[in-house]
């Protein structure tokens, strides 16, 4: 973090993206920012990570803080990044409830969200998402008016993250909401999230893509070794820890097949995202109960006794 001199009349404040898994809370912030920070993934529960995006509208900095997917916990790691989220969602100025509007009913981790806002007597607002998958508007109204008779939102939005409807509304009017005061960050700063940590989320990004069923669930990506040259580029090691042995295999892929295609995908977003030659080698082990580790938390800024 950086002093900013703050010209008068300047706002700035946080924003917690709440919301259940898959309801496009990494989607939503990419929208916002306009550029890629959090990973994406068809896949649930995949932002392990507690991404900040910072975005500058008129006079105002929005910093904008993604929780990780709030759950019914079940392992160590869920209860951990359950109590990340509410901590973010604690000390933001304003909470944005994402809801995918495409669904009949209100699913049930959105439910515990209002439930634990209830409990807190915190305001929120909603974001009604993909709206580009509701075909009648009708039906768009009657789930907000449902929502909003559930619990009594500051203001509802309706949007769509992945085709950037609504996106500018919802921009500018959080703008408007922020508190007074300097900026946090220097104008061009997109993520305060380490860039090791950044360049893991790539790979494991492309882990997500490139395996199927239970696989990409199962491991954790780490940096574990990062050396800048005088050229410009950079060598990035990566360890993969995958949970079992035929986990492994799997990742390694006939002569390597798989996990190479996975280190040129990641090689080449990281050298568009750095704007460098990445040399990337990537490493699979198998370490059982990672997710039990309390070491393993700490990269991602998780509480241990959660
Ligand atoms: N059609 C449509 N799909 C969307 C929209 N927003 C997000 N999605 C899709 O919904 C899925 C989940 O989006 P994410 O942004 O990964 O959701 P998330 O809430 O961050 O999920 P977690 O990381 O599990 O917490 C992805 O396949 C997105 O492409 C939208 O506005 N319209």
């Amino acid at each position: 973090m950086t002093d900013t001199a703050a010209p008068a009349g300047t706002r700035c404040g946080y924003v917690a993206l709440v919301g259940a898994p898959n309801a496009g809370k990494s989607t939503l912030m990419n929208a916002l920012i306009g550029g890629k920070v959090s990973i994406v993934s068809p896949k649930v529960q995949t932002t392990r990570t507690r991404v900040t995006g910072i975005i500058a509208e008129g006079d105002s900095q929005i910093i904008f803080v993604d929780t990780p997917g709030i759950f019914v916990p079940k392992r160590r790691l869920d209860r951990a990044m359950v109590r990340a989220a509410w901590d973010g969602a604690k000390d933001a100025d304003r909470i944005v409830l994402l809801v995918d509007a495409s669904q009949a009913r209100l699913d049930e981790d959105s439910e515990r969200i209002i439930a634990e806002l209830e409990k807190s007597g915190q305001t929120a607002m909603l974001a009604l998402n993909k709206i580009d998958l509701v075909k009648h508007r009708e039906v768009l109204l009657a789930r907000a008016q449902a929502l909003n008779e559930r619990f009594p939102f500051t203001r509802i939005f309706m949007i769509s993250a992945a085709t950037g409807d609504g996106i500018a509304d919802l921009r500018a009017h959080l703008a408007g909401e922020m508190p007074e005061g300097p900026w946090l960050y220097p104008e061009d700063e997109m993520t305060d999230m380490p860039l090791r940590l950044l360049a893991a989320e790539v790979t494991r990004e492309k882990l997500f893509l490139n395996y199927h069923q239970e696989v990409p669930y199962g491991l954790t990506v780490e940096t574990e070794k990062w050396e800048d040259f005088k050229d410009g580029s950079v060598k990035i090691d990566q360890t993969i820890y995958v949970q079992r042995d035929n986990h492994k295999a799997i990742v390694l892929g006939k002569g390597g097949q798989a996990i190479r295609r996975v280190r040129e995908q990641s090689q080449s977003e990281l050298e568009a995202m750095m704007e460098r030659k990445v040399h990337l080698f990537l490493f699979v082990k198998v370490r059982e109960s990672w997710d039990e580790d309390p070491e393993r938390f700490k990269p991602w800024g998780l509480e241990w006794n959660a």
